[in-house]
């Protein structure tokens, strides 16, 4: 009997999620011995992946609270251990899915859709709509990553929440040399500003040394399966942008603007350059566009029309038109939700500048995940 109680235990925890790799403990071989004693009181050996592990508490809950669930147990210990090197070792290559030590995730054999989000110039709310459309993908089911490669305004983790007391970013846990995004509101974010204390670190990077922690992110941090990644370029056309057509060359585009039509032109010159080193342009995004007032006027604080001018001048002479595929509008409710580590999809998804996101996110879902369309490399000799 109490065989068949432990046996029962082990398909419990199998639905037990590690927070950080999200996957069951069971298939991640962090459940050791399970055993119960004659009057109900069951043990459960726990291996966490590392010492002072943060997810620690969580899991040793998740586990107390699924044993205890099981008809026959009538106490819980939970007994918490930590991996041996050669264990570690073996979950990190099972993680890697037999693919070699440090080789990328996202390449052409990839099924996972890369989206990377650029602009021309600074403040034009491309972080905060990277944040909020990942949220929203993952509230339709998703799973979704963010690569934060702002050097110069590394602000995913303050928009999504992954930010301590004191405005610092939370650092990801690191399992030898395999890095787990910590995750925001259902979605894996790896950020710059979780690597350096201060922004001003990571701006004096030259372009060598971008690329090199661009990459690691792409090899070393663990994402699994993802659907979509998205990343938050810097603004402009500089070094990250084109390190990231380097390494993903199949990555696709979004550019967001005002509606500033005088600020079609960088945003413009920022989709060239992501055509130029082979990515797809996407679309454009307005952001900032007018703000509906009480008594029924809209007030257009940036002007109109700079979305649709930057689409129109990225599909000069294209065989594809590049379309504008939405206009975000100017929101309280957008800026308060990043300022508060909230995205607003989640907090107020009935804000018109939410549901004009999530619509974006509706209309991204329609290839979500696969070869079809990509480009495969192939030649025919
Ligand atoms: N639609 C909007 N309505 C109101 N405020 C917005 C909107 N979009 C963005 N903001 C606010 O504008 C500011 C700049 O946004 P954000 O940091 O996302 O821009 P960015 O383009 O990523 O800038 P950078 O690349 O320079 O970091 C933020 O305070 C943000 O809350």
């Amino acid at each position: 009997m109490p065989d068949l109680v432990a046996q029962t235990i082990r398909t419990a925890l199998s639905r037990v999620l590690d927070p950080e790799i999200r996957k069951p403990i069971t298939e991640l071989d962090m459940v050791g011995d399970v055993s119960v004693s004659s009057d109900g009181l069951a043990t459960v050996g726990v291996k966490l992946t590392i010492v002072g592990c943060p997810a620690a508490d969580t899991i040793e809950r998740d586990v107390r609270d699924a044993t205890a669930a099981v008809p026959g147990v009538s106490d819980v210990v939970v007994d918490v251990s930590v991996m041996t090197r050669t264990e570690r070792a073996a979950l990190t290559e099972k993680l890697r899915g037999g693919r070699a030590k440090r080789g990328m995730q996202f390449g052409a054999d990839s099924l996972t859709r890369v989206v990377a989000v650029t602009s021309g110039k600074g403040g034009v709310g491309k972080s905060t709509l990277t944040a909020n459309l990942a949220v929203a993908l993952a509230r339709r089911g998703l799973a979704v990553g963010i690569v934060d490669a702002d050097v110069y305004g590394f602000s995913i983790p303050g928009l999504v929440g992954l930010v301590d007391a004191s405005g610092a970013s939370v650092k990801p846990t690191q399992v030898d040399d395999m890095i787990l995004p910590p995750v925001a509101h259902g979605v894996k974010v790896i950020s710059i500003g979780m690597f350096v204390d201060d922004t001003s670190t990571a701006v004096a990077w030259r372009g060598p040394m971008l690329h090199r922690t661009i990459e690691q992110f792409l090899t070393d941090v663990y994402f699994g399966d993802l659907d979509v990644l998205l990343l938050d370029l810097p603004p402009g056309t500089g070094d990250v942008a084109i390190s990231v057509g380097q390494l993903l060359p199949h990555a696709e585009v979004l550019v967001v603007t005002t509606p500033q039509p005088a600020a079609a032109d960088v945003a413009e010159r920022s989709g060239l350059v992501a055509r130029q080193t082979g990515q797809k342009l996407l679309g454009v995004v307005e952001n900032m566009a007018g703000l509906a007032q009480p008594d029924g006027s809209v007030l257009q604080l940036f002007g109109e029309g700079g979305g649709a001018e930057t689409a129109r001048r990225l599909s000069a002479g294209q065989d594809e038109a590049v379309p504008l595929l939405a206009s975000v509008p100017l929101s309280m409710g957008l800026r308060e939700g990043g300022d508060s580590g909230t995205p607003i999809v989640l907090s107020d998804p009935g804000d018109p500048a939410a549901r004009v996101i999530d619509d974006l996110a509706a209309a991204l879902m329609v290839r979500p995940r696969g070869l079809a369309g990509r480009k495969l490399g192939l030649s025919v000799g």
